[in-house]
């Protein structure tokens, strides 16, 4: 197999953005007279973009505290919530173990990347700018541009028709099972990594096709894939 695209959630996978969404939500929270909640309840709600995750915030403190926001309150709050996020996204935010190093070898090695994630286009691109990764990509696009946010396989095949890559010989790599799920309906390797926000689901890889425990393993994985691909090209045509 030959990878020509490999394409990378953002939150939890390139980048652990968790205390800076939690400072977002609480802050937010607290301009509305609402209790802070701890950083590992928000993080469970990570998935869909820092505004649903704000949401769910509210659903559940409806739900276990009886502490209800009506629907115009809500309304007000996720302008707040973008205002707040938008100036800490990416300013404390820290890319994990060997991603730079990783991506630039992938880039090096001809294989195109994309980063295909649900937060807001504007907040994923300061994460980026803010750790150094933004130029590490060919495409980056944010779940409120997409024509349709993860898990809808139209995310990923969007990406893939931006750079010209068949689902056959691409991946996306996730933390969640937003992003299995995104990756097998597309018809894309589905790859899982277990250090992220997976939703609260401890069986969040169950239907991935592979599992790594660090991004340089991607790289070299990839790398080593297209290499042995290009070793045993050449016999299959002369034979
Ligand atoms: O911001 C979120 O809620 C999710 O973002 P992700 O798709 O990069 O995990």
């Amino acid at each position: 197999m030959r990878y020509s695209v490999i394409s990378f959630d953002l939150d939890g996978t390139l980048v652990d953005t968790g205390a800076e969404i939690a400072i977002a939500v609480n802050r937010t929270l607290a301009e509305f007279g609402l209790p802070r909640q701890p950083d590992a309840l928000i993080l469970g709600f990570v998935g869909a973009g820092t505004r649903t995750t704000l949401q769910r915030t509210l659903d559940h403190l409806c739900e276990r505290d009886s502490v209800c926001v009506n629907e115009r309150c809500r309304a007000a709050m996720g302008p707040r919530l973008d205002a707040i996020y938008g100036a800490v996204a990416g300013s404390s935010a820290r890319a994990y173990p060997g991603c730079q190093a990783a991506l630039r070898a992938l880039r090096l090695g001809g294989v195109k990347l994309a980063c295909l994630t649900n937060k807001e286009h504007r907040h994923a691109v300061k994460v980026l700018q803010g750790t150094g990764l933004l130029e590490a990509f060919d495409y980056v696009v944010g779940g409120d541009l997409l024509p349709q946010p993860k898990p809808h396989p139209q995310a990923l095949r969007h990406v893939l028709a931006v750079l010209g890559g068949e689902p056959q010989r691409a991946a996306h790599v996730g933390d969640s099972a937003t992003d299995v799920e995104t990756a097998r309906a597309a018809g894309a390797e589905a790859w899982f990594v277990p250090w992220g926000y997976p939703g609260g689901r401890a069986d969040a890889g169950r239907d991935a096709d592979r599992h790594f425990t660090g991004l340089p393993e991607i790289a070299d994985f990839v790398l080593s894939a297209n290499r042995s691909h290009a070793d045993t090209a050449p016999a299959r045509l002369a034979a």
